[in-house]
């Protein structure tokens, strides 16, 4: 399903040097994981016979009834398509081996030994086993039947999935084996563990987990041995833990009694197209790796994930006055930079009462502060033309005021009625060019401001007009310095708001924010604004959310359409989606040529349409391809 997984982390309640007792649980695990259209479950180290038997593994009977254990569990699994990832010890050339086996269908498809063997204080793993990292190439004899052996083993579905196994200490090692795996293509990642609990372990586990699954660009599934294992020296709390390219998908409560299994849905695509625009990943060494192919997988029949309707705004868990520091930072220092090399003191800003203008201001007014600027070289500019409302318009005398910068107004009404004229452009006719005579001429009374007053002009739009053209060409898509070019418009909302916390200013933020956006270029009727942008482009949150999985992932639309109706679920049913896809797919493709020349800007998230960094793509590419895939 559109590249997506579900893949399980098992904790079997065990009984140690009990092979055959345990065999029955991990099967009521994975007739459990088979139920929940598991892909592939995995289950801690040394699974049968128990990680803490110790010398135990010395003795031939364990290894016996471990061996006829395994024959017992394949018997039973026949029928399912889910994979199966055990812990086996594994007696190859008179040496013994700390091993991973994955199991399908009735019967092993490969066996994978740990590399590195810890062997100091409560662990002393090289009494009973030799590490595996040289076995490359090979096979082995397990239950009569030759199995491929090695750490150079690699399983694809031959789709979306690929995947390497790793064992315990191997992730904890300076150069873990699943680094190789991933270099060599496998975007999923299981571990089997025997992690004993200490005061704080967990969190560096989990951190060590995440990280990991963030370095490969990969998901990572881990599971640690739990109840029942030996207490003798240790405890072991019986850590599950699913990760996704640094985020951690799922985790189990520690220490039950009894046994657990937790599932995620990765989206292993992303995975794959993550990897392609990282060159870093593509200039990974690769080594030699054997490629198993695995039977059909179990079909989910639906996606049991959380997709966020805001991939751009931080969670409600983020501590927001940190996210916007940074980003308030990150536009302050560009713009500082930019003034200081142009030896200039002055900043204009065109100011109209929303949300884009609001922004740009409040952090060149913090740059200024910071730099401990006169605010009073800010220069407000407003520009009362046709469809100027007195609410948008006080607003931004209001805002001025309150942060003392220069206001200056200078009423557009009659150079467009002139411009009109020159044009003979009719001023009934409400048209494109009413629209963008008015935008141009407030650009050009800007710019011609600057000249004046020497000072530089600040762009106002943000990464989503940018995103649809949503600009007038040469008139607010140009400026100096595009201060909000690295923020969309969802982010945008979310700054001003945290700008509230200066008091002064809070009432007038509440009402920008309160005002429906709009240009405001049609003749307002009454006082009341008449063009509302979102029904004319959409809903912002929308395309935000349609622009983060196409620049992102480049996901395919009907891809995007799928996890925007799981994002938004009520709020918008599939036609309305559509609809809207198709308009930001058009408009993406179309207006190209405005971002192509599109001034300079910084980068804030990690997104950006910057044609000289981000993204450069062909001015009249056609987007017949794209939109056919929604139909
Ligand atoms: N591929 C291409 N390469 C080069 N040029 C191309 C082109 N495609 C069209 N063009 C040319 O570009 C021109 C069209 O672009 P342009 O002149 O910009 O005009 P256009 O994009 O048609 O109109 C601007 C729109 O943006 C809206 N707007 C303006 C200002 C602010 C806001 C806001 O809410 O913030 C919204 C406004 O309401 C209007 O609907 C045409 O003359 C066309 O020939
Ligand atoms: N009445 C006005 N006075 C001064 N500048 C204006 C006026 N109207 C528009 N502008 C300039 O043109 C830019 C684009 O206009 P627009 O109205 O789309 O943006 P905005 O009001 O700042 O934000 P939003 O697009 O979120 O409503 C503004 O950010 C502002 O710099
Ligand atoms: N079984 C192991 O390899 C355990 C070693 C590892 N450092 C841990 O405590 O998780």
């Amino acid at each position: 399903m559109f590249g997506f997984y579900r893949v399980a982390s098992a904790v079997n309640k065990t009984t140690v040097a009990n092979p055959q007792k345990n065999a029955e649980e991990i099967l009521t695990l994975v007739k459990e994981a088979a139920d929940k259209e598991v892909s592939v479950v995995v289950f801690p180290e040394l699974t049968l016979t128990g990680y803490t038997a110790s010398d135990l593994f010395l003795n031939q009977t364990l290894l016996a009834s471990q061996n006829e254990s395994i024959q017992y569990i394949l018997n039973n699994i026949k029928e399912l398509d889910t994979i199966v990832i055990l812990g086996i010890a594994l007696l190859e050339a008179d040496r013994l081996y700390n091993c991973a086996a994955v199991l399908q269908g009735g019967e092993i498809l490969g066996i994978i030994p740990k590399s590195y063997l810890p062997n100091n204080k409560e662990f002393y793993e090289k009494r009973q086993f030799v590490s595996g990292r040289d076995i490359v190439r090979t096979a082995t004899e397990l239950l009569g039947k030759e199995v491929p052996f090695g750490v150079d083993l690699l399983f694809t579905d031959g789709r979306d999935m690929t995947f390497g196994v790793e064992i315990c200490e191997d992730l904890w090692a300076v150069t873990p084996p699943s680094n190789h795996m991933a270099s060599n293509g496998a975007n999923l990642l299981f571990n089997l563990s025997a992690s004993n609990e200490l005061i704080g372990k967990h969190e560096y586990r989990e951190e060590l987990v995440r990280t990991q699954s963030a370095r490969c660009m990969a998901a990572y599934v881990y599971s640690s041995a739990g109840v029942g294992e030996s207490t003798t020296d240790t405890v072991y709390g019986g850590h599950a833990i699913i990760s996704e390219y640094g985020a951690t998908l799922a985790q189990n409560e520690r220490f039950s009694l009894e046994s657990s299994l937790i599932t995620a849905d990765i989206d292993l695509e992303r995975m794959r197209w993550l990897r392609i625009n990282e060159s870093s990943y593509s200039d990974g060494r690769r080594k030699k790796t054997r490629l198993i192919k695995l039977k059909s997988l179990p079909m989910m029949s639906e996606l049991q994930r959380d997709i966020t309707p805001a991939p751009f705004v931080p969670s409600r868990y983020a501590d927001k006055k940190l996210r916007c520091d940074e980003i308030i930072h990150i536009q302050a220092h560009g713009l500082i930079k930019r003034m200081t090399h142009a030896h200039i003191i002055k900043a204009l800003i065109g100011i109209s009462g929303g949300l884009d203008s609001t922004l740009a201001l409040l952090s060149t007014h913090r740059a200024f502060e910071m730099m401990g600027w006169d605010s009073r070289n800010i220069i407000a500019v407003t520009m009362p033309g046709f469809g100027t409302t007195s609410r948008t318009k006080s607003n931004a005398v209001k805002l001025c005021e309150a942060l003392g910068v220069t206001l200056k107004e200078v009423d557009i009404t009659d150079i467009s009625l002139q411009e009109f004229k020159a044009i003979g452009h009719d001023t009934e006719e409400l048209s494109v060019t009413y629209e963008n005579v008015q935008a141009r001429a407030r650009t050009s009374i800007l710019m011609n401001m600057a000249n004046q007053e020497g000072g530089l002009v600040i762009g106002t739009g943000d990464l989503s007009e940018i995103a649809l053209g949503w600009s007038t060409y040469n008139g607010d898509h140009m400026s100096m310095y595009a201060l909000n070019s690295g923020i969309p418009k969802t982010l945008i909302k979310y700054v001003i708001e945290y700008y509230k916390s200066n008091k002064a200013i809070a009432d007038i933020i509440d009402d920008i924010l309160d005002t429906p956006i709009s240009p405001e270029l049609l003749p307002h009727s009454d006082d009341k604004i008449v063009q509302e942008t979102e029904e004319i482009v959409g809903p912002y949150e929308l395309h935000d959310f349609f622009l983060y999985h196409f620049i992102k992932y480049g996901a395919k639309p009907d891809k995007i359409r799928f996890l925007a109706m799981r994002a938004f679920d009520i709020k918008y049913d599939e036609e309305t989606i559509t609809k809207w896809l198709k308009i930001f797919l058009q408009r993406f493709f179309n207006q190209q040529f405005k971002r192509s020349c599109m001034p300079d800007g910084p980068k804030v998230g990690t997104i950006s349409l910057s044609p000289r960094a981000d993204w450069k793509m062909p001015s009249d590419a056609d987007v017949d391809v794209w939109l056919r895939m929604l139909e």
